[in-house]
């Protein structure tokens, strides 16, 4: 038996859409052992077929390596939520093909898994952070996947807000549009660098500034219920900024110093959607077979 842990991600950070991403300190665990058959448990029933991502992944991995794919038992342990924006569906295609390194007794070459994974996950910025951990900015290259690894100041705290309701990342590209104004893609991208800055640097009141995106959010907001409601709570309390985590519909609030978890659950107790309020930090060691 093998286990694989893969933690959580929030992609995109606002102005970063499908380059940055970010590990977090809430982590999945899939184990993997030997069957004559294959059997998948720990989820939901309709997660329970062999078109499950993760024995899919498994699948992938197991022919890059050109080795069969024995039937297995895959057991999964995992706090994250699907379709929420913290990165479930990378955390199974991560740990899939990690699987078929651990189960093979092949030794782990990360650049060769981010590879395998982006071609499964389709953008590399939810599985980069998760094999790697940290905050990382990816470019998808044709021949391979540019990863690198950016610092956060340590005065920064991050808090989810994840809602009762999901959003399939399908539907929330399906919103975004063919084309933006080439002055709208200018901002962005001198926003981005401004912002990578400022995280490093530990400077709040850039990060405010900067962090207002015009790719996605403006489009993906409306399929958030409550989006406006919680964005008025985090301002109210103090955060920094509020952006939608990879895809929506969890909300990822960026405060300085301290989180005010007990104002944040009285407040977000009054909505009608039962937001969780979770604090988090980023995750640095990345995903790994124990
Ligand atoms: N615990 C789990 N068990 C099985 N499949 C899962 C699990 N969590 C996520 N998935 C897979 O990931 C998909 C959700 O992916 P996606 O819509 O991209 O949302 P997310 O933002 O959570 O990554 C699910 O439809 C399912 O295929
Ligand atoms: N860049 C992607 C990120 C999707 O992240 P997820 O956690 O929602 O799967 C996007 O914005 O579509």
């Amino acid at each position: 038996m093998i286990e694989i842990r893969v933690p959580a991600t929030s992609a995109n950070l606002g102005l970063g859409f499908d380059c940055l991403g970010m590990a977090l300190t809430m982590e999945a665990s899939v184990q993997f052992s030997s069957s004559d058959q294959l059997i998948i448990t720990g989820c939901d029933k309709k997660y329970q077929g062999a078109d499950n991502l993760i024995y899919q992944a498994y699948c992938h991995g197991m022919s890059y390596l050109n080795q069969v794919a024995l039937p297995v038992h895959i057991h999964i342990n995992s706090p994250i939520p699907p379709a929420r924006g913290l990165g479930s569906s990378a955390t199974c295609v991560v740990a899939g093909i990690l699987a078929a390194y651990g189960l093979t007794g092949t030794p782990v070459n990360r650049e060769e898994v981010l590879k395998l994974a982006t071609e499964l996950e389709g953008h590399p910025d939810n599985v980069a952070p998760a094999i790697l951990g940290g905050l990382t900015a990816s470019y998808q290259g044709e021949k391979q996947i540019y990863t690198i690894t950016y610092p956060v100041h340590s005065s920064y705290r991050f808090a989810v807000f994840i809602p009762d309701f999901p959003l399939e990342t399908q539907k929330a590209r399906a919103v975004l549009p063919q084309q933006i104004a080439f002055s709208e893609a200018v901002s962005n991208q001198s926003q981005l660098l401004c912002m990578l800055e400022s995280l490093k640097q530990g400077e709040g009141t850039w990060l405010k500034e900067v962090l207002k995106d015009h790719l996605h959010e403006p489009y993906r907001k409306k399929l958030i219920t409550e989006y406006e409601q919680v964005k008025k709570i985090a301002e109210r309390t103090g955060a920094i900024s509020l952006v939608i985590s990879g895809s929506g519909p969890t909300l990822l609030a960026i405060y300085q110093e301290q989180v005010p978890l007990a104002e944040l659950t009285a407040e977000l107790k009054q909505l009608e959607h039962k937001w969780d309020c979770q604090e988090l930090s980023i995750e640095t060691k990345g995903a790994y077979i124990c």
